[in-house]
């Protein structure tokens, strides 16, 4: 499936309310807010794990919420990474390429071949405890992508990497995701997310979208330290970009 643009109107769900949010394909937004406000609640939201109580999610001319969760094509990695501990890697790929009705030598062949991408060629074989943290996260990145969804919902997938190969896995997905023209919502702590993947950066606080900013922007910017010691982000602090990818910022609250 080729990426569609994602689309949310005045969502309200579990701890959210109000969100309005625009993912262009080929675009990836960084969703960031400091812990519990709502971050993991939009992306379960958009997923089917969490029903809304008002509001609109649209992919491309398609009404999500009309759809059930295992047709929804989307790729989703949440933090729990949901591998089968009794499943090798290349069979935990194989489940997230069901939907897509290949032969069995295919489904084989293209689940080696998104493992390989991920630079876990060489562990088909192994069961997700008999493998690293991060190769664990590339794994599920893997099985993420091999269903060719038409939207990709990370949350925190580079928390288990060092620096070097998370900043390889991150080229990695840069290249994919616009290879694949998907539109991704990608939840993060971490600014080389921000500064090397971001389109866009969303900061939410109490259920609420604060402001909607280019990566660079002033807010985005100084945040982790504002975030790191009060616990919240002064959204007023936000200026324009300078030299950033993405529409001017935003203050949305
Ligand atoms: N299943 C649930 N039932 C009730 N409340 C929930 C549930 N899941 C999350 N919450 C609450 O909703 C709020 C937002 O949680 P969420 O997991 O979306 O935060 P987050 O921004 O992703 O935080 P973190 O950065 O710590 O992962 C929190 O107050 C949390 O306690």
């Amino acid at each position: 499936m080729s990426g569609a643009a994602l689309r949310i109107r005045g969502l309200a769900a579990g701890c959210l309310s109000g969100i309005d949010l625009d993912v262009a394909a080929g675009s990836i937004v960084c969703v960031c807010g400091p812990s519990g406000a709502g971050k993991s609640t939009l992306l379960k939201a958009v997923a089917g794990l969490q029903p809304p109580v008002h509001g609109e999610v649209w992919l491309g001319e398609r009404d999500l919420l009309g759809v059930p969760v295992y047709a929804r094509g989307l790729g989703y990695v949440d933090q729990d990474l949901h591998l089968f501990p009794h499943l090798s890697l290349l069979d935990n790929v194989r489940l997230g390429l069901r939907r897509l009705h290949l032969g069995r030598r295919q489904e084989h062949e293209a689940a080696a071949h998104w493992l390989q991408r991920v630079g876990l060629g060489a562990l088909l074989a192994r069961r997700p405890v008999q493998v690293s943290g991060g190769e664990r996260q590339r794994a599920a990145l893997a099985r993420a992508l091999a269903g060719r969804p038409a939207l990709l919902l990370l949350d925190e997938p580079f928390s288990d990497l060092d620096l070097d190969t998370g900043n390889s896995v991150r080229d990695l997905l840069l290249t994919l995701q616009r290879e694949l023209g998907l539109a991704t919502l990608l939840v993060t702590h971490q600014a080389e997310d921000r500064a090397r993947l971001a389109d866009r950066v969303l900061w939410l606080r109490d259920g609420r979208l604060r402001e909607d900013a280019p990566p660079q922007s002033g807010s985005a910017g100084s945040a982790t330290a504002s975030m790191t010691s009060s616990g919240s982000i002064d959204t007023h602090t936000a200026v324009p970009a300078a030299g950033g990818r993405g529409a001017s910022t935003q203050p949305v609250a």
